[in-house]
């Protein structure tokens, strides 16, 4: 059997980066920024009001000083003429400052009466005036790669880029395997479940930048598997839950050999997630997840997103922490083993049962405690890794 590390290396080979397209500004939140993008104008594109008040010349600011109002400059609607010696102009925050204007005193600072406004309070050495292009000016650019964040969102916006080059998004197609399965909200027959894998997973895959097709649950015969397989065509990567491993139901690896699948590998020395299986059957990659609900999504963290990285030319490498033990820890097997656990302020505990089907464990897990295969006893104290989730 094969490792982890050796698992991964294997998985990646099998896809390969896709490419960039365009997406309306509206929708680039999450998505990868493709290729570096330049502002198309200075930020803000005029001297603008940081306050609202009375826009003058500062040489003239002191306490006691008179102005006469000749006029009004707003957000949107600037002063066209020039101040000269003595005057102001009333200003609201966003407007731009008036030429021969360099200071604004804040209107709290001031009383007016009619034309005529006199500083009543000190109105300090802060200009409150923001200079053209304070924020970013032409050709300041937002760097790529990155996942973008509402905040670059507004970034590109207010840069004035209303279609934003961002790297396609994998297109991942979900099979559930099982007689034993049904959809969430339909009426489980006595000796059914419900399928939870496949919503776990497309969670987990389209938060991480894939779009993924919930294709229907393939039935455990040969005809329904092919049939899921078809439905399967044009993705970019193709994922089966359940049916790997050695039952005389688990089918998934001959249907996929009779549509003539070359496997990569079958088995990981791992847990849970140990009946692993990927290939690429004709252009389209495939991986077989186990259907154990916890091993899935362990090799959901563990394996696919890094390919999903891949595919959005990410670094695909898994991110791991370190933490405490707040608990000793028995040796571990010859399988390299992801522990649900959780971390808080530091400090990581395990969950006392880390049977494969425990949803209930998973949901309250935000850490996988990684267990190098025959890693010796641990006492509290001492320092592990682990991959957040
Ligand atoms: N004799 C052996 N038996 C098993 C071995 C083994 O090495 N020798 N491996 C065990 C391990 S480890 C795992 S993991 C499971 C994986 O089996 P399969 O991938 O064939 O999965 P299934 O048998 O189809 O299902 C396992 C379990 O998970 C439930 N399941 C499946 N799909 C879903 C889904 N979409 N949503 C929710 N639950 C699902 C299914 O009902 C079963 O309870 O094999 C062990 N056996
Ligand atoms: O891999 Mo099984 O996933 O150990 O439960």
């Amino acid at each position: 059997m094969i490792t982890v590390e050796e698992a991964r290396a294997l998985l990646l080979d099998l896809v390969r980066p896709l490419g960039a397209e365009e997406a309306p500004l509206a929708e680039a939140a999450g998505r990868v920024l493709a290729h570096d993008v330049a502002a198309t104008r200075d930020q803000p594109p005029f001297a603008a009001a940081s306050m609202d008040g009375y826009a003058v010349k500062s040489a003239e600011v002191e306490r006691h000083a008179m102005f006469k109002v000749i006029g009004e400059a707003a957000a949107g609607h600037r002063f066209d003429g020039v101040l000269g010696a003595g005057q102001a102009v009333r200003i609201f925050t966003g407007a731009p400052v008036p030429a021969g204007a360099d200071f604004v005193v804040i209107q709290e600072d001031v009383s007016r009466t009619g034309d005529l406004v006199t500083i009543t309070d000190a109105p300090g050495d802060k200009p409150n005036i923001r200079p053209a292009g304070v924020d970013f000016r032409v050709g300041q650019t937002l760097a790529a790669p990155r996942i973008l964040r509402p905040e670059d969102v507004a970034l590109l916006a207010s840069m004035n880029i209303p279609r934003v080059p961002v790297r396609r998004r994998p297109v991942v197609a979900l099979i559930s395997t099982g007689d034993e399965l049904v959809m969430p909200g339909e009426t489980p027959g006595p000796d059914q479940i419900i399928a939870s894998n496949t919503f776990g997973l497309k969670a987990l895959f389209e938060a991480n930048g894939a779009q993924v097709r919930v294709l229907p649950i393939a039935r455990d015969t040969r005809a329904s598997l092919t049939t899921a397989f078809d439905l399967a065509q044009g993705a970019d990567l193709v994922i089966t839950i359940g049916g790997a491993s050695v039952g005389d139901h688990d089918l998934v690896a001959h249907v996929a050999g009779d549509l003539g699948m070359e496997r990569s590998f079958y088995k990981v020395r791992m847990r849970p997630g140990k009946p692993l299986m990927a290939g690429r059957i004709g252009d389209m990659p495939m991986v077989g997840l186990p259907g154990n609900p916890v091993s899935a999504m362990v090799c959901g963290y563990i394996f696919i997103l890094p390919m999903l990285r891949r595919m959005l030319e990410l670094d695909p490498g898994i991110t791991l922490c370190e933490a405490v033990l707040s608990a000793p820890l028995g040796p571990n097997g010859p399988r390299e083993h992801y522990m649900r656990a959780r971390v808080d302020d530091g400090q990581i505990a395990t969950f006392g049962d880390q049977d494969s089907s425990l949803l209930s464990i998973l949901a309250q897990a935000n850490a996988l405690l990684m267990r190098p295969p025959e890693d010796p006893a641990r006492t509290a104290g001492e320092r592990v890794r682990y991959v957040p989730i």
